[in-house]
């Protein structure tokens, strides 16, 4: 169910019973006793106090016979927004996870993605992947594909097809000195980029250079260029662990930072979302903000490819947007409420290992699990004073 509180056009449903959700001024609200109804089209209505019933059954044209009354221990939740996850990856979740990351992409990671070749192969995990993180919650989620075109194009299908409100990205990689068969032409990277933006049908492609350390120079500046002469959202991943941002260092001298990669090749947006951002800089952080874009924090990754930990407090304090990712496989949950458990954990060990700082609360990463995802794939840039769309979809959970 899904909706902006816009005029009915003929009420379809009508729920009653409690509604927790976040807004701009609480990081969570519980509604008890509220009725919501949805239109046809699966838009939200109203929302209104149980005891205005009747009222809205004369204004709104429906039958309170009809009214679905929420069981023991049911109540509706926004949807929640993996902001990060690798559906190529959803083979090997929780295992595999003894490496750091470099040496984790060439021995596990680079060697599977390389089969989605097949697409008899390719449908079925995508299938799996999505009705799995359909029945997690997930309503929206913001997928890395693999390099081949066809079986990223069919991963959106299937999004489609199921319900899912997907951002898919066809991976761009033309560098990988130990797995090199798992790579593209700088060419064909660019022009498969462009067939697969063509092509898409109803979800949307993410324009989505795989990191700058599998990336050249040129590749970086056609995929800035098209995500710009598009006007396409732009994934990627960030200062993960150090070992990589020294890496990406020595590949890009004339580059201040690893955030200026992205930056000087025209791929750090108000439609942009960098996953982890774990050693970012005050500094790198203060042109994410200016640039309106967007970190996914991917707890459950961070802590298995032993990478780092995002410090959360200070992502907020430089009023950087920010959502939750599971990050599969580096994570080994597609389940964003288990993200939501490894944030507030790892909040945690920051605060044992510096007392100052004030550990995440549940309502907090509820929010960045919902309005805050939904936010950080926003286009809007917080810097420019704009605002964020308004949009909420519920799913019905059950807390037994
Ligand atoms: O967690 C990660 N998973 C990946 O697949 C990847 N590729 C580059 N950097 C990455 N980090
Ligand atoms: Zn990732």
């Amino acid at each position: 169910m899904s909706g902006r509180h816009d005029t009915a056009a003929g009420i379809a449903r009508v729920y009653r019973g409690s509604f927790v959700h976040s807004t701009r001024d609480a990081a969570l609200e519980i509604l008890n006793d509220f009725v919501l109804g949805v239109d046809k089209s699966g838009k939200i209505t109203f929302i209104e106090e149980g005891k205005n019933v009747d009222r809205l059954a004369q204004e709104q044209g429906f039958n309170t016979a009809d009214v679905e009354n929420l069981g023991p221990g049911e109540f509706f939740m926004p949807g929640m927004v993996d902001t990060h996850i690798h559906a190529s990856q959803y083979t090997y979740m929780g295992t595999a996870l003894d490496l750091p990351l470099l040496q984790w992409l060439n021995t596990y990671t680079f060697p599977v993605e390389s089969r989605y070749r097949d697409l008899k192969f390719a449908r079925d995990v995508y299938t799996k992947v999505v009705k799995r993180t359909l029945r997690n919650g997930t309503t929206t989620a913001c997928y890395f594909a693999t390099i081949h075109t066809d079986a990223s194009l069919l991963l959106g299908q299937i999004a489609d097809d199921l319900g899912q409100r997907a951002l898919v990205g066809k991976v761009c990689m033309d560098i990988n000195p130990m797995v090199p068969q798992y790579k593209e032409l700088l060419d064909e990277s660019k022009d498969e980029t462009l067939r697969w933006v063509l092509q898409y049908p109803r979800v949307k492609p993410v324009v989505t250079p795989r990191f700058a350390v599998s990336c050249s120079s040129s590749l970086l500046d056609a995929l800035g260029e098209i995500a710009r002469s598009s006007g396409l959202h732009i994934q990627s991943h960030i200062s993960e662990n150090k070992e990589e941002v020294e890496l990406v260092k020595q590949l890009f001298p004339d580059c201040l930072s690893y955030t200026d990669v992205y930056l000087k090749h025209g791929l750090l947006t108000d439609k942009t979302v960098m996953a982890h951002g774990c050693h970012l800089t005050d500094e790198e952080l203060k042109i994410f903000h200016k640039n309106g874009a967007s970190i996914s924090h991917c707890p459950s990754s961070n802590i298995s490819l032993m990478s780092g930990i995002l410090n959360v407090r200070n992502v907020q304090k430089h009023k950087v947007k920010l959502g939750l990712g599971t990050d599969v496989a580096g994570g080994y949950s597609a389940s964003i409420l288990d993200a939501v458990r490894r944030a507030i954990d790892t909040s945690k060990v920051l605060t044992i290992e510096h007392p100052q700082l004030r550990p995440l609360t549940f309502e907090e990463v509820f929010w960045l699990a919902t309005l805050g995802g939904s936010e950080g794939m926003a286009s809007y840039n917080p810097s420019e004073g704009n605002l964020p769309p308004n949009h909420f979809r519920y799913v019905l959970f059950h807390s037994s």
